[in-house]
């Protein structure tokens, strides 16, 4: 099936990244602020009977719900067969219950929006943990990719002697796929989260620790508390200052300026969302991922 790669603003480098390694064609998409706030979106032609691909990566989601959603629907008017979306952070996944009477289960909200939108999208280590699969999450045609071999490769190529330190439970299933890659021990640590802000990590106790520099490994890292406290527990214990490695780099204001003060040595995470500390490069699986859907398409895999 003919394919064409559009990027939401600020997901260019994404777009371009995949149409290279695809040899699929990027095309135009533009989207006009008006004065009062809402968006008008333009796209080119998609390819008659083709796919069209969106690259938009989905943290802080709000605004860009709405000239996405536009795109999608325009381009199915305009002839695209099948749309499909690249998001390789998909937001609002972390509200996966109603912790409190009356709150939204917003992953099954947004993950149902974007199923009625789009025919697949393709997303990297989205935060399942009461929901275990995409499907659960309102995605039965989602599928994911995983950035543990990226993390493990940059490791590797960066730190001597790792001990890879998960800062709680629902980091263990990344912690322990990178120390297994990266042949070294691994130590999860409890967490107890009292507020947005506000959380105490506690260490187990380690024997095989002397002479390693600890790497932490999560999910997401975004007002940045839980690898900050994470990071003050390891220097108060003694070892050298860690390296932070996540996958996702959201970084509310002032995460990094936390981890700098809490003795972080570096913070490093997936160009899944384009920042500053997006120093693992995504696109070669991402691509590859993609020309699969190409081949298979309909088959959930998440
Ligand atoms: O502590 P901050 O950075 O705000 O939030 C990130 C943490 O919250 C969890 O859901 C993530 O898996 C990660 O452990």
């Amino acid at each position: 099936m003919t394919r064409a790669v559009y990027a939401l603003p600020g997901n260019e480098a994404l777009a371009d990244d995949l149409a290279r390694r695809g040899g699929w064609p990027r095309a135009a998409l533009d989207v006009h602020r008006f004065p009062d706030g809402e968006s008008l979106v333009t796209v080119a032609a998609p390819p008659a009977g083709g796919e069209a691909v969106l690259a938009c990566t989905l943290d802080r989601p709000d605004p860009k719900l709405v000239p996405l959603l536009m795109a999608a629907a325009t381009l199915r008017e305009l002839g695209a067969a099948r749309v499909g979306l690249v998001a390789p952070y998909l937001g609002y996944m972390r509200q996966d219950a109603r912790f409190h009477p009356g709150e939204a289960v917003s992953s099954r909200i947004f993950g149902r929006l974007l199923d009625q939108a789009f025919d697949w999208l393709l997303t990297v280590d989205p935060h399942l943990h009461r929901h275990r699969t995409l499907a659960e999450a309102g995605l039965p045609r989602g599928r994911l990719i995983h950035a543990a071999p990226a993390l493990a490769a940059w490791v590797r190529a960066n730190v001597a002697r790792p001990l890879v330190v998960g800062p709680d439970g629902e980091s263990e299933q990344w912690a322990r796929e990178v120390a297994a890659l990266v042949d070294a021990p691994v130590a999860i640590a409890g967490k107890e989260r009292r507020g947005d802000r506000d959380v105490r990590v506690t260490l187990p106790a380690g024997s095989d620790w002397d002479g390693r520099t600890p790497v932490l490994l999560d999910d997401i890292v975004s007002s940045g508390h839980t690898m900050a406290e994470t990071v003050r527990v390891l220097r108060a214990r003694g070892l050298p200052p860690p390296v932070c490695v996540a996958v996702h780099g959201v970084f509310a204001e002032g995460a990094r300026e936390l981890l700098r003060a809490a003795g972080a040595a570096r913070i490093v995470t997936t160009d899944s969302i384009p920042q500053e500390n997006a120093l693992i490069g995504l696109g070669a699986a991402l691509a590859e991922a993609l020309a699969a859907i190409g081949t298979e398409a309909g088959a959930p895999a998440g």
